[in-house]
């Protein structure tokens, strides 16, 4: 495993700087900043709308959707055939984000924003109905997320989870406070699925993505 030597440090940090975020981004960011709360960073953003294009989901879903960096990030690269089920429990960063998506030009029917605990929503989802779920909400209920997210992706789907770092504790053993210990547990469980495809990216947050495999593929390498 390689070191953090300081070449290797540089070059990462090349990579989150690297990313060029059109302006009306920063709007939305101000926006986050101002109700306090955390988006996806400028590298996870990007990679976001890097599988968007190569995936060209129809069906996304959204736990945790803040103001919506990320809804808008996905909307944005695809086409009008995309639909978006962004689940947020607070009303007021909700309004926030319909606020981004009429500022954007989006129309309303492409995203259905259902302000509510994602726990007590993600259960009405059909099985394998959806291309892509990204999970933001915390680390809390990250299992039961996970476990859902699996049972909604198709063949093909990917599941995201971003902040996958846990604010930079996941990779420190001493640290078992619950979010930790939690995102663990999550993360193994979807590394450890024969099922799945999975990739740690090493954006600022951390964005671990799982891919669907075709029940024919076997076991994965
Ligand atoms: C980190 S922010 C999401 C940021 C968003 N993904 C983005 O990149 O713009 C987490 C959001 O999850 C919401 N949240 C927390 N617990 C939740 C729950 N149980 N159900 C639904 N939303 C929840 C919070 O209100 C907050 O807006």
């Amino acid at each position: 495993m390689p070191s953090m030597n300081p070449e290797l440090f540089a070059s990462w940090t090349y990579t989150q700087t690297h990313v060029n975020e059109p302006e009306h981004v920063a709007a939305v960011r101000e926006r986050a900043e101002d109700l306090g709360v955390r988006c996806i960073d400028p590298a996870g953003r990007s990679m976001l709308q890097m599988l968007c294009t190569l995936r060209q989901p129809r069906n996304i879903v959204e736990i945790g959707s803040g103001v919506g960096v990320a809804s808008l990030a996905m909307l944005e690269v695809m086409g009008s055939s995309v639909t978006l089920t962004a689940i947020e429990s607070d009303l007021e960063h909700a309004n926030a984000m319909r606020q981004g998506l009429r500022d954007s030009g989006i129309p309303s029917a492409r995203a259905r924003i259902i302000n509510e605990r994602a726990e007590n929503v993600l259960s009405r989802l059909a099985d394998h109905a959806y291309d892509m779920v990204l999970i933001d909400a915390g680390a809390e209920q990250l299992l039961e997320y996970v476990a859902e997210a699996k049972r909604l992706a198709g063949t093909g789907g990917v599941i995201i989870v971003n902040n996958a770092f846990d604010e930079h504790r996941l990779a420190k053993p001493a640290i078992r406070r619950n979010s930790t210990v939690m995102t663990r547990d999550a993360l193994r469980m979807l590394r450890e699925d024969p099922r799945l495809q999975t990739h740690l990216f090493p954006t600022e947050q951390g964005l671990f993505v799982a891919t669907v495999l075709p029940a024919k593929a076997g076991v994965k390498r």
